[in-house]
């Protein structure tokens, strides 16, 4: 699937029905008074989050949204119907922000989060509106209220639980097909991973969403290899899993290289938790894995599980540790930002 984090649309809401100028016309009766209904209200422009999407492709084919108008009112006092709302469906996690994408206007972060961006116009009152003891016979009705329109940009960051960093090739993805469902592209090459995909790992009864992204190289920051593109897609996350590649030439010297770019990126990346994996340990002797893991204890001044996503040794507690962390990190009920309302 493509993966497309950022898109503009142009959003209209609907304008509001006319008013009706109308009299009763019956035979008979000489003077009817006035009966022109009031126009139906303009639809409103509402972005909604869903669960099941995780890109915004569907805004490249689709970057005009627009609200129905509001139908005009009628005789016979009969108000015109509103127009239907335009309602759009996000992934979770999708900000959206003005045009220029600086300043955030909404950030959509659980599922059946709305928001109206746009209201609908207001109809225009009909004639029988103005009726009063003084105006028996008010020729007077109103046009409905134009709708409003406003272009915006959205932008997704996924909404993951645990982020996987790494060199490329350091078995990110391998790892994430180990613990979920999802079936990320894994390959012996670098940059195998060209966006970020998500996957559900299930333990002893309880959920965590992980992200697997894009590999990260020196330079990063500056734009080499992927860059750092996709971590904005991790800034959410509660922790980091570093998986650094034991097979490696210089496995502490990698894991420095990331860090050196996760620290460049900012955002307060460096400073989640994080736990550090030594990684491919199938392919390593037991000796070759103790040497390493204390050069990367070293490096890191963490603990460092050794595992390996082909063979699942270790995987087990890796998720453990990842588990606890995160629940650790949960915000505590009331502590997290309400999305933003207008
Ligand atoms: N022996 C061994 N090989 C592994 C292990 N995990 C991954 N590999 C191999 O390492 C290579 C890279 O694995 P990926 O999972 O694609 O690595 P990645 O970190 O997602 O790489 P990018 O997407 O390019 O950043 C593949 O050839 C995998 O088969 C492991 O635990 N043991
Ligand atoms: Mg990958």
């Amino acid at each position: 699937m493509k993966f497309l984090d950022e898109a503009r649309v142009y959003l209209k809401s609907g304008r509001g029905g006319h008013g009706c100028l109308s009299f009763r016309r019956e035979k008979y009766i000489e003077f009817g008074g006035p009966n022109g209904g009031d126009g139906g209200k303009g639809g409103d422009v509402i972005a909604e989050a869903v669960e099941g999407l995780n890109t915004l492709i569907d805004f490249r084919y689709r970057q005009h949204i627009r609200a129905d108008n509001g139908r005009p009112g009628e005789g016979a006092n009969r108000t015109g119907a509103n127009g239907a709302d335009a309602v759009f469906q996000v992934p979770i996690g999708t900000q959206i922000l003005d045009e220029e994408g600086e300043e955030v206007i909404a950030d959509l972060t659980y599922a059946g989060d709305r928001v109206v961006l746009l209201k609908g116009g207001n109809g225009g009152f009909g004639n029988a509106h103005y009726k009063s003891s003084t105006n028996r016979a008010p020729r007077r009705a109103d046009n409905g209220w134009p709708g409003e329109e406003m272009r915006v940009t959205l932008r997704l960051k996924l909404i993951a639980d645990v982020g996987l960093v790494g060199l490329p090739n350091a078995g990110k993805s391998t790892f994430l097909s180990a613990v979920s469902r999802a079936s990320p592209r894994i390959a012996d090459y670098p940059f195998t991973t060209l966006h970020p995909s998500l996957g559900i790992v299930e333990q002893d009864g309880k959920r965590f969403v992980v992200a697997d992204i894009p590999g990260l190289i020196e330079g990063a920051h500056e734009g080499v290899g992927l860059g750092t593109r996709f971590l904005g897609h991790i800034e959410r996350c509660r922790a980091l899993f570093h998986l650094v590649d034991g097979t490696a030439e210089d496995p502490a010297g990698n894991y420095r290289t990331v860090r050196a770019e996760l620290e460049a990126y900012g955002a307060g990346l460096e400073e989640k938790v994080e736990i550090v994996g030594l990684n491919k340990a199938d392919a390593m002797s037991e000796e070759e894995i103790a040497e390493r893991r204390a050069a990367l204890i070293e490096a890191s001044g963490r603990e460092v599980v050794v595992l390996s996503g082909v063979s699942g040794r270790g995987v087990p507690e890796a998720l453990r540790i990842l588990r606890r962390a995160v629940e650790a990190e949960r915000p505590k009920p009331g502590q997290e930002a309400e999305p933003w309302r207008p």
